[in-house]
């Protein structure tokens, strides 16, 4: 693998101006893996232009199926360089392969793929209107792409959740110019490659890499030629880019950070209950938005649920091989800090620790890797810190209840509202207490079952707008009514 992670600008790659670079470790290991080039504001400047001329030329003129064409060779690119995109989105995240090959690659192609077809089979609105002489006028919408639009993205699925606004931005005509999280920025470059591979014209997609404050985030969304924002990360920052996109009365869509709870009620299937959760709880070691952090299950099963939980994430073993048993590390130093802070707070605020709680032994080359032990605690009180605010690592606390509407007021008693799941066989119950949730996505006896033609996002403080199916086309175009008056 190439050690220079370069920008992709007016599809060129080139150093920073200013030929600044920052380091890119693997967290598997910890080592220094390659340095990246970070964009100065020039660099960022260019991008934005290269994006905003590129609107003006054969893309902005192009057929809507002429771009579907080239967005579906997108995909087609990706799934025959997949193992290319494994081994960088592996040496970027220190994900286990089976994690990455399962879920982040995939759905990299398919979040291109599903978007050229819901662009190609969109129907349009039309009304027949009376008016005040006894006439009639027909109105009908057309939709434009917004401009460019700048894409900010986080480091745990780095691919898939750079394409899920990629693909839609693209297909509805827009232009965009990327900035990956700067622990993951392998993927998105190699995407400029594939890019140019299909012959997708110049500046459509550009990639700047660096920082936030002060550096490419910030750069980026304060350039006026930016017409959107999208962006999937912390909810501070995204309150941070919120006051950027005023100037100018900027749109954005965002998916924040969640506390998200799962019921469980004594009538569920323990079986899947177990099984299900030990995903939403440990999956990408925890680092997924959508994870599991509080869990409550009605008493007269608590204590065989916490113990089979807990079985579960003992048995997870650090490192990454191939192997569903194994748990990758976290993302990075500062970020296990983090983790490990939130559990030693944990037990400070009384909790119990089932299993995990500390850093596992890990004796060969990943010795240095930033993993933690998959950790379930019991005994927090719900209105804990360790209970109320998102840690992002492999961990939950769980919390017995006597009654629904009890449980419903604890799952809802967040300022977060990503998602939530359900676990009964009682379905009427299901689909009572699933639309009770104040939540974006409720999953009932599953988890991040995912359909991208559904709407995906999050309410209070989890983020703003849904994206997904023709739901992202309302972000990614502007509508203009035609009204002929006849
Ligand atoms: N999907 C999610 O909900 C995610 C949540 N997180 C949470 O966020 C915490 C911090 O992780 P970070 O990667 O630091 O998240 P972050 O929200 O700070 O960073 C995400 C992206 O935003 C950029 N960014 C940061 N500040 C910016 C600014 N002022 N203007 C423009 N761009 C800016 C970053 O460079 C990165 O590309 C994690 O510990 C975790 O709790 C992190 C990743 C994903
Ligand atoms: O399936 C999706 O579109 C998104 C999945 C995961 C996240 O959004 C996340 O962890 O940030």
């Amino acid at each position: 693998m190439d050690d220079t992670i370069l920008n992709f600008i007016g599809g060129s790659y080139r150093q920073g101006s200013e030929r600044k670079t920052f380091p890119n470790f693997n967290p598997a290991t910890g080592e220094q893996i390659g340095l990246v080039q970070e964009a100065s504001a020039d660099d960022v400047a260019d991008a934005v232009a290269a994006a905003k001329k590129a609107l003006q030329g054969p893309w902005g003129k192009m057929t809507t199926a002429e771009r579907v064409k080239l967005i579906s060779a997108v995909a087609t690119e990706i799934e025959r360089r997949s193992d290319d995109f494994l081994e960088a989105e592996v040496a970027d995240t220190g994900k286990p392969r089976g994690v990455a090959s399962h879920i982040d690659i995939p759905r990299g192609a398919a979040n291109f793929r599903m978007f050229a077809d819901v662009i190609s089979t969109i129907p349009g609105e039309a009304f027949t209107t009376d008016t005040p002489d006894g006439g009639q006028a027909n109105n009908y919408t057309v939709r434009k792409p917004k401009g460019v639009i700048a894409v900010i993205c986080p480091w745990n699925f780095p691919l898939l959740l750079m394409t899920w606004k990629v693909g839609p931005a693209l297909a509805c005509g827009n232009t965009v110019v990327v900035k990956p999280s700067e622990e993951t920025p392998r993927t998105a470059t190699l995407l400029g490659e594939v890019m140019n591979a299909v012959g997708m014209p110049e500046g459509v997609y550009n990639v700047v890499h660096g920082f936030g404050p002060n550096s490419a985030g910030e750069f980026l969304t304060s350039n006026s030629e930016v017409d959107a924002i999208t962006f999937t990360g912390e909810t501070g920052t995204g309150q941070a880019i919120m006051q950027k996109a005023a100037m100018g009365v900027r749109d954005v869509s965002f998916e924040l950070g969640g506390k998200n709870p799962a019921i469980v009620f004594a009538d569920a299937d323990l079986d899947k209950a177990v099984e299900g959760l030990s995903r939403a709880v440990f999956l990408n070691t925890g680092q997924v938005c959508l994870g599991t952090e509080r869990v409550y299950v009605e008493r007269p099963i608590y204590e065989e649920f916490v113990e089979r939980l807990a079985a579960a994430g003992k048995g997870f073993k650090p490192g990454v091989i191939d192997d569903p048993t194994y748990l990758g590390p976290l993302i990075s130093a500062e970020h296990r800090d983090k983790v490990l802070g939130y559990y030693s707070r944990a037990v400070d605020e009384g909790a119990t620790v089932v299993t995990g709680g500390g850093v596992p032994k890990v004796e060969n080359a990943q010795a240095d890797g930033f993993f933690v032990e998959p950790t379930v605690w019991t005994g927090l009180s719900h209105d804990s810190t360790v209970m109320r605010e998102e840690i992002f690592g492999p961990c939950c606390g769980v919390i017995p209840f006597d009654a629904e509407d009890e449980v419903i007021a604890l799952a809802n008693d967040s300022p977060y509202g990503l998602c939530a799941s359900i676990w009964t066989e009682n379905m009427s119950r299901g689909h009572r207490v699933a639309a009770s949730m104040d939540v974006g996505v409720c999953w009932v006896n599953s988890w991040f079952l995912r359909d991208l033609r559904t709407a995906f996002g999050g309410s209070g403080h989890s983020g703003i707008g849904r994206e997904g199916g023709v739901h992202s086309l309302e972000f990614y175009t502007e509508l203009t009514n035609i009204c002929v008056k006849l």
